[in-house]
């Protein structure tokens, strides 16, 4: 894992030779003699690790003062400290306030690579473990085998590796921030962080002290800014034409000089950071009444990403209810349940306009609800009462304009739209629309004529199988 690491030294040889060692490792060093120098170096961006000398001659605060400052306004920051030798009092004292381990000079370059890297590593799990805890029922997998799902796959694969900022569109709920998280996984980055940031969420004046931090000038507590805590990973902005129109002119500031000003504060911070972005919004619409600046989308528009709904892909319904279930099941101890064929066949036909998040909650609703006995299998019946709602029978004024007709109209009404829809939801396939409702394939051929449908009805972008 290569890092940016800050030396802290008063011996120009030393820095040296621990920037010389670290570099060889593939690491990005930047050097101070004392303190002052440290903390600006600090300022101008966190690092990753700090590697600090206890005695720091001719310096306003020796190392361990250093270290407190360190602790109090970035606590996840990890220290390393270098001692000398026979100073092992001091050096508990340093681990006692927060340093994660030292080093007793003179040391050996073997010690002080092993130290780094276990200290990038306990820093980068403390960060995974973090983003695990808020995100333990988001899945990193993303499932389904339609045609649809399998072209936006391929496109993750082709774009991860490259730096390109990259604009993903597409309904709310649909994936846009899996896709993200994918992109990341599959990147060079993706050893880095991962950081959300999302504008939809938060109040207009909130969003900017989120995006770039704030800076106290009295060095008192300090905000780290989604910008610089995504240095060397992806900064996702999900819904970001919800961002007020000033802070968009901002961001594009960023991403034209690739430097910020935290609020607040005066100095320039420069960041390594790529940046996927999201909208469920018409942004042509937008931009044309003026609500998100142009400049500002094709820069993030450099690649374009759809994130498909989940009605155009039924086919992947079954397989995102089987894993929901186990990942329910595993994530939050609710028993795995059996869905019956008949609540599938319902699932799939619903037109969820909230996509795969309203299909995950109506999952875990529906294991929750099924109680303590393991072999309960959710049938249809179970369901609530808003799914399966938009199924067959809205035709001409729904059930109760069926209720005025006499049996045989109201029959081939509900014949006709209950088929269409099953054929709809297998997608065309005329064979497998046959063995679910319990026909022969010519017979189902025959009904259909005899009801007046035409193949056209059956769906422009029907296979008829
Ligand atoms: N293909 C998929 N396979 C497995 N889980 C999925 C899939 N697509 C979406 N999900 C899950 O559905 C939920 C919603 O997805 P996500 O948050 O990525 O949607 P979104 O488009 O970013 O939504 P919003 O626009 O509201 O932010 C998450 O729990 C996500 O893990």
């Amino acid at each position: 894992m290569a890092a940016d690491i800050l030396i802290v030294d008063d011996e120009a040889d030393i820095r040296e030779l621990v920037s010389g060692i670290l570099e060889d490792e593939g690491h990005r060093t930047r050097l101070a003699r004392d303190s002052d120098e440290a903390l600006r170096i600090i300022e101008e961006r966190r690092p990753q690790l700090v590697i600090l000398d206890i005695w720091l001659q001719g310096s306003r605060l020796d190392g361990l003062e250093v270290l407190s400052v360190i602790k109090r306004t970035y606590p996840e920051l990890p220290v390393v400290i270098i001692s000398g030798h026979g100073n092992v009092e001091t050096a508990v004292t340093a681990i006692k306030r927060g340093a994660y381990d030292y080093i007793e000079k003179p040391f050996k370059a073997d010690r002080l690579v092993l130290v780094t890297l276990r200290a990038l590593e306990a820093s980068s799990l403390k960060r995974e473990v973090r983003e695990l805890k808020e995100r333990s029922t988001v899945s990193a997998e993303m499932i389904g085998k339609s045609p649809a799902i399998n072209q936006l796959k391929g496109a993750i694969d082709r774009l991860a590796p490259t730096n390109s900022r990259i604009l993903i569109r597409g309904a709310s709920g649909a994936g846009k921030e899996l896709a993200a998280r994918l992109l990341h996984q599959k990147s060079h980055r993706a050893d880095g962080p991962f950081i959300v940031l999302n504008a939809a969420s938060m109040a207009p004046d909130r969003v900017e002290e989120e995006l770039f931090g704030t800076e106290d000038r009295s060095g008192g507590p300090r905000k780290v800014g989604a910008l610089e805590e995504a240095h060397g990973g992806t900064l996702y902005i999900d819904e970001v034409a919800d961002m007020p129109i000033e802070t968009q002119g901002k961001v594009l500031r960023v991403l034209v000089e690739q430097k910020f000003q935290r609020i607040g504060g005066a100095q320039k911070v420069s960041v390594d950071v790529r940046i996927v972005s999201s909208t469920s919004r018409d942004l042509e619409r937008d931009m044309s009444e003026g609500r998100f600046r142009e400049d500002l989308y094709h820069r993030l528009n450099v690649v374009p990403l759809r994130v498909p709904g989940l009605p155009e892909r039924r086919e992947d319904i079954p397989d995102l209810i089987q894993y929901f279930v186990s990942q329910l099941a595993h994530a939050s101890g609710l028993a795995p349940r059996r869905i019956g064929e008949d609540a599938i066949a319902v699932l799939q036909a619903h037109d969820w306009p909230g996509n795969v998040r309203e299909l995950r909650n109506n999952i875990e609703r529906l294991m929750i609800l099924a109680g303590g006995d393991p072999s309960t299998v959710i049938t249809a019946d179970m369901l609530p009462d808003e799914i399966g709602s938009n199924v067959p029978l809205p035709v001409n004024g729904g059930a109760e304009h069926l209720m005025s007709l006499p049996l045989r109209e109201a029959r081939e009404i509900f014949e006709r739209e209950y088929l269409l829809a099953q054929i709809n939801r297998f997608g065309g396939n005329i064979s497998r629309t046959a063995e679910f409702v319990g026909m022969e394939r010519s017979a189902l051929h025959r009904k259909l004529r005899a009801l007046g449908v035409s193949s056209d009805q059956r769906g422009s972008e029907l296979k008829i199988g």
